[in-house]
């Protein structure tokens, strides 16, 4: 499902990353400083590694040798960060159609419907980003980056700006979302419990 083998350089930070690995939701674990998020950004084409191959679902995001480098918006990433980074101006509703502008052309896969249905927030629709709890606005974010339409979604500790008990409260969608939409994930954690109960397989970075 996803074969990364690049060289990443961040400022003084440099190291070879090496993820070879058949599971459609692995975790990414390690230390602060490890370098998760770079990999995240280097998936989605945010951060261009120094050399090397991204290849993910048989499909090749970057390759250095053969000069491919595909740009972000062609890349179909869903990305979802540890704050829900919802527009303070738009309702719920206007949150996720937003997440249709980066969708492209063609058919629809994720419907606005069915992702309402999907995360249960059919109920929010009217609000704004402010009257919604954290665990609801991290389920209106991962609404939004399915709207886009993506063919891969990425989490970057989306569970770490919650309180215990939000955390208790979103993971069962996530797990949802997981075993609904059966996309490949990579999700970016520094807990056990949460890659215990999310991730198929596990890659540390140390
Ligand atoms: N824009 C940048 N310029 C310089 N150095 C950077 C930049 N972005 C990241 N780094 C450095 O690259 C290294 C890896 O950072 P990264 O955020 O990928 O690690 P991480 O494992 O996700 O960490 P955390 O768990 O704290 O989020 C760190 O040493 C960081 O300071």
């Amino acid at each position: 499902m996803l074969d990364i083998d690049i060289r990443l350089r961040r400022g003084r930070f440099e190291r070879d990353v090496r993820i070879v690995e058949d599971a459609r939701v692995l975790a990414l674990a390690g230390p602060s400083g490890a370098g998760k998020t770079s990999v995240l950004n280097a998936i989605a084409g945010l951060v261009r590694p120094v050399s090397g191959r991204i290849v993910i679902d048989g499909r090749t995001l970057f390759d250095s040798t053969a000069g491919i480098d595909v740009p972000t918006h062609r890349r179909r990433i869903g990305y979802v960060f540890q704050d829900a980074r919802l527009f303070p101006h738009r309702d719920v509703r206007g949150n996720l159609r937003y997440g249709r502008h980066g969708a492209r052309r063609g058919p629809e896969t994720f419907s606005l419907e069915a992702v309402v249905e999907l995360l249960g927030i059919g109920a929010l629709l009217d609000r704004r980003p402010a009257n919604l709890s954290g665990g609801e606005a991290q389920r209106v974010a991962i609404g939004r980056a399915l709207l886009s339409q993506p063919a891969i979604l990425l989490f970057d500790e989306p569970l770490s700006a919650l309180d215990q008990a939000r955390r208790e409260e979103l993971i069962p969608w996530l797990q949802k979302v997981r075993d609904e939409v059966r996309l490949p994930m990579v999700y970016v954690s520094h807990t056990q419990d949460d890659v215990r109960r999310i991730a198929e397989a596990v890659h540390v970075l140390d």
